[in-house]
């Protein structure tokens, strides 16, 4: 059991994980050491955390009912408000848990969802949590507890659609289609602004990558270098997940006149709630129209192998996979070069978005596309990806790579 330090007067949380030990996930203790970052993205305090390690589920109480007990000990010891369990439970596991612990149950799913409920602050954005939220509910009507009851507070409770659950399961799918509808009338008015952006003819770059990637960084430091009317329009960007979770479109324009558009977008992040991607595809639509997309990768974090499948799992989810992408390695400022490891196939570029190294790259190629939009196709991009060949090794790395050719388009 790890004891955090320096905890303030808050909702204090108690942090709970299985160790299934499959080879293919995030390892535990970064695993746990994301969803500590989330609780405190969510409001909350960390106080401990404790990992089981198991072969497999217990059906009824996720890990086992001896640990649950340990828990309920821990939670007097310690004063805790709320254990947040590190995977989705079920109804029936919430309750179970709750029932012996007597404190509210939280599991991942549901702290991501108020984490973007708090921030949500689109019309559209608040519709769509508020639509993953309750398809996360509806199965789990019958095993509500106090966390998913009207009269809690704090983490868990939050989101537009908080006084409309009357916990009833016909006002649920009522509330659920009426969302749906609000949200493609939302969508024909995007139409509209796309089909007349279309009609301009600028190229658009997506930034795309886990969360805390430095994405919004990036997009400031292009705009400082090259953006139209920045003033006041810097996005947020900020050492917390989830920063960023509505797209921004913003204009920039190369010092030899030639404009583009650009946009961030919503982070990833592992296991990510289905409902949650489901409910913002339609923000992450914008990815579609885009004409490349820069993959942001934080090359600091040893899980980035990781990160980076589970953003190009989400990109293949939204049949995005065929598009140009570039591998942007992000902070190689606060990385020693030998410690740098990437095996990668296709083009990349190793960038500090903070301290601005190789973004005159970055902008020479975002200026290639806007001046040969029109022919864009993979053999232009290969010809970008050439001209570029300088920016696309590590800094100061001697010679990673032999040849400048890419193993794979
Ligand atoms: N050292 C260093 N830090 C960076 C760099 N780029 C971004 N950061 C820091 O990384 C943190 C996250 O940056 P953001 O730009 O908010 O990341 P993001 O990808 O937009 O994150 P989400 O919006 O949560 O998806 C911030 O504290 C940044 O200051 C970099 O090149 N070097
Ligand atoms: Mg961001």
């Amino acid at each position: 059991m790890v004891i955090y330090n320096n905890i303030p007067e808050d909702e204090r949380v108690l942090l709970v994980g299985v160790d299934l030990q499959k080879k293919s996930q995030i390892s535990i203790e970064s695993s746990m050491k994301e969803l500590e970052e989330l609780v405190k993205a969510a409001g909350g305090i960390p106080i401990s955390s404790i990992v089981q390690k198991r072969n497999k589920i217990d059906s009824s109480y996720f890990i086992g009912k001896g640990k649950v007990e340990e828990i309920r000990l821990y939670c007097d010891e310690l004063d805790i408000d709320t254990v947040v369990f590190n995977d989705e439970l079920s109804g029936m596991q919430i309750r179970n848990i709750e029932n012996i612990v007597e404190r509210k149950i939280i599991d991942r799913t549901t702290l991501i969802l108020d984490i973007f409920a708090n921030r949500a602050t689109t019309k559209e954005g608040k519709l769509q949590v508020e639509l993953a939220q309750l398809k996360y509910r509806l199965p789990r009507l019958i095993g509500l507890g106090k966390s998913l009851s009207r009269t809690g507070a704090g983490i868990g409770t939050r989101g537009p659609g908080e006084k409309k659950l009357e916990i009833d399961r016909r006002h649920i799918l009522r509330r659920i289609s009426e969302i749906e509808r609000q949200l493609q009338e939302v969508k024909k008015v995007r139409e509209v602004k796309r089909k007349r952006r279309d009609k301009s003819s600028l190229p658009i770059v997506a930034l795309i990558g886990y969360t805390n990637a430095g994405k919004s960084t990036l997009l400031n430091t292009i705009l400082n270098i090259c953006g139209e009317d920045f003033e006041n329009k810097e996005v947020f960007a900020y050492d917390m997940l989830f920063a960023t979770l509505e797209t921004t479109l913003r204009k920039a324009k190369l010092p030899n006149g030639h404009d583009f558009l650009i946009t961030d977008t919503v982070g990833f992040v592992s296991k990510l709630p289905t409902h949650l991607i489901e409910a913002f595809k339609g923000t992450l639509e914008e990815i579609k129209y885009a004409d490349l997309l820069l993959h942001v990768v934080d090359c600091t974090n040893k899980d980035l192998d990781i990160q980076i499948k589970t953003t190009l799992d989400v990109i293949k989810d939204l049949k995005v996979s065929d598009k140009s992408i570039i591998t942007v390695f992000n902070k190689v400022d606060k990385i020693k070069e030998e410690d740098l490891i990437y095996n990668i196939s296709g083009p990349k570029l190793f960038i500090s978005a903070k301290e601005g190294k190789n973004i005159d790259k970055l902008s020479e190629i975002s200026h290639q596309i806007s001046s040969k939009k029109f022919v864009f196709t993979k053999i232009l991009f290969f010809n970008i990806y050439l001209n570029n060949w300088e920016a696309c090794r590590p800094i100061g790395l001697k010679n990673s790579y032999t040849s400048p050719y890419p193993k794979k388009f």
